[in-house]
């Protein structure tokens, strides 16, 4: 059970509502001045949680998806690899299996994905099965339907249940910005979240129209501050869904510099969920530099 109705109550909102707009203006600029700068685009290169989450997915595409990865490793291994890939949970055995490439991280969509309607307890073997598959990363959407009805203590339970289903692998909670909207309640989902255990607080699933905002990031990075503030825990945070240009991806990275501070700019606690991403960063990092993108493997 939540520990008490006063888990909000102990963060209060440590940014002004009403100027988010005006902060995401002051803070973006910044981004013109990173676009060009290749160390920070290989970082957030390395910082991709790499997804195939499609219908047509199938053990023969997963394992091409999967090999991708590591020839790139081959090919260029002074470049950085992606952070993690990302798949469906029945594609678990198939990253366990062929994924190659030491630090990769095998990232599983679970509990439900994308809609979270269903039981808790086939969430629970979901999230279970993931693991003893091989992933070592679970992705879970909180029930949000309750959650915007206040019941906040079944999305509380429902996420600590899940993280004690990952045992060791990491959770990372799905709050979908997208489908709560207002900032306020998307402080107190992440507040939610990361009390009852998520390692990481995530965006969106991608899979409804509106997916990851900068205002939704300014709220959820500030929240993941005053969190800090007051455990001393490091909660990761990760925009996922829609962002597909290097300027597009330097704009969040903005946000996160300058509400957490580069100590959370790696991927350890940054994270950004993207299935187009890391083409489009690799031609333009290979452009900057003058490379040839001919015969480059891309992903
Ligand atoms: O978590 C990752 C998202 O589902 C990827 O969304 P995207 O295909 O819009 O990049």
């Amino acid at each position: 059970m939540m520990q008490s109705e006063n888990i909000l109550d102990d963060y209060k909102l440590n940014f002004n509502i009403e100027n988010i707009n005006t902060e995401i203006e002051r803070i973006t600029p910044l981004s013109k001045e990173l676009k060009e700068n290749t160390g920070i685009l290989k970082n957030i290169f390395n910082c991709i949680d790499l997804t195939t989450l499609k219908e047509t997915d199938s053990a023969d595409s997963v394992t091409a998806f999967v090999e991708k990865v590591n020839q790139f490793k081959e090919k260029y291994p002074s470049f950085p690899s992606v952070g993690a890939v990302c798949v469906f949970p029945v594609f678990a055995p198939i990253t366990k299996q062929y994924l190659k490439v030491e630090g990769v991280q095998r990232a599983v969509v679970a509990a439900g994905f994308p809609s979270s309607q269903t039981f808790l307890d086939l969430k629970v073997l979901e999230t279970k099965k993931a693991v003893d598959f091989g992933a070592n990363e679970i992705d879970v959407v909180i029930s949000i339907g309750e959650f915007l009805e206040g019941n906040y203590e079944f999305v509380y339970e429902e996420i600590r249940q899940l993280k004690e289903a990952c045992g060791e692998a990491h959770l990372k909670v799905i709050l979908e910005t997208g489908a709560i909207k207002e900032p306020q309640l998307i402080w107190n989902a992440s507040i939610i979240a990361m009390d009852a255990g998520a390692n990481f607080i995530k965006t969106s699933t991608g899979k409804i129209p509106t997916a990851a905002t900068l205002e939704a990031a300014y709220v959820m990075c500030h929240a993941i501050k005053a969190y800090h503030a007051k455990t001393g825990k490091k909660i990761g945070f990760k925009p996922a869904g829609g962002i597909s240009t290097s300027s597009e991806a330097i704009d969040f990275y903005a946000v996160v510099k300058d509400i957490l501070g580069q100590e959370w700019l790696n991927n350890k606690l940054f994270r950004i969920g993207a299935s187009r991403l890391a083409n489009n960063l690799l031609s333009d990092i290979l452009k900057i530099e003058n490379k040839s993108t001919e015969d480059v493997v891309f992903f």
